[in-house]
């Protein structure tokens, strides 16, 4: 009661760093948006780099998931959100292009449940403005947008190499059990945009969850537990990935604005499609 009171007042101020940045006249003034790929603004920001005690075996599997040599990844934390972790683009450039066509070309495909219920096949679609209305796909256990709870029967296997790459990202922040249940595939065009939540409806909130984006650049927001707590602004590029653990897990965040970038590109047959859109991939372990 006492949690609601606090949402409907004043002092929600998420929403009202939200709404600043996703206004579109006057444009919202970005300096104050952490960009990783500064490192200039790191002192001021609480920003440090993390060094990873995992060990991995073999580098096989990095290739075959389009991802860099360990020691080319930077990875960082920031002081004021301990537990949360920004990986800036582990990926190749292929690899990138490989999990772009698997969001297009396999996770929205059926026994999949997508936005659209249309009976259309998305990997034959050569109409941009149909493609332009997908908005979502549910891999794994299929996210109930209603009731917000996990089915046993509503359950799909969980695609093997996505579950992979979820693997060593954890592992590599020092979750050595993590294991792939469940994922949204976010698609956004550049108009779209995602409100102040919390993920909770996973019974294992020790579990991190992972989030990795493709496409045009965002604007995210990370707050705390509380509606009242004013939200930090990060630029998320094409490949960066964010993990939210610990004491971050269960804090509200959100995606105001979706920014194109023009420094973005990918060869092939969605390259058009990628020019307005980003793809996230929000990838949670459901039980204990
Ligand atoms: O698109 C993002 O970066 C976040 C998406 C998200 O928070 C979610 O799917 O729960
Ligand atoms: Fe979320």
């Amino acid at each position: 009661m006492q949690q609601e009171e606090k949402t409907n007042c004043d002092s929600d101020t998420f929403r009202k760093v939200f709404k600043y940045y996703k206004q579109k006249r006057p444009a919202p003034d970005l300096t104050g948006v952490i960009n990783f790929k500064d490192e200039s603004t790191f002192e001021q920001n609480g920003i440090r780099t993390y060094s990873s005690c995992s060990d991995y075996g073999s580098s096989l599997t990095f290739d075959v998931l389009g991802l860099k040599p360990l020691d080319d990844w930077n990875i960082f934390t920031v002081n004021k959100h301990p537990g949360l972790f920004f990986i800036s683009n582990p990926f190749t450039k292929s690899g990138i292009e490989y999990w772009i066509r698997q969001s297009f070309e396999n996770y929205c495909l059926p026994p999949n449940p997508i936005n659209i219920k249309e009976n259309i096949d998305i990997r034959n679609c050569s109409d941009d403005t149909i493609l332009q209305k997908l908005r979502w796909a549910t891999l794994g256990y299929h996210h109930n947008w209603d009731t917000k709870e996990y089915d046993e029967n509503f359950r799909d296997k969980f695609p093997c190499d996505l579950s992979q790459l979820s693997t060593i990202i954890a592992k590599y922040v020092g979750f050595e059990t993590f294991t792939a249940e469940a994922a949204i595939v976010n698609y956004y065009s550049l108009d779209s945009s995602i409100g102040g939540h919390t993920d909770h409806s996973e019974k294992n909130h020790d579990a991190p969850l992972i989030s990795i984006s493709f496409g045009q650049t965002a604007i995210f927001l990370l707050g705390g537990t509380e509606k009242n707590v004013a939200p930090t602004p990060m630029f998320i590029h094409s490949g960066d990935v964010v993990i939210m653990s610990g004491p971050s897990r269960l804090c509200y965040h959100a995606v105001p604005k979706i920014i194109p970038n023009a420094e973005f590109a990918v060869d092939g047959r969605w390259s058009t499609i990628m020019s307005k859109m980003r793809l996230n991939l929000n990838v949670r372990q459901v039980n204990l």
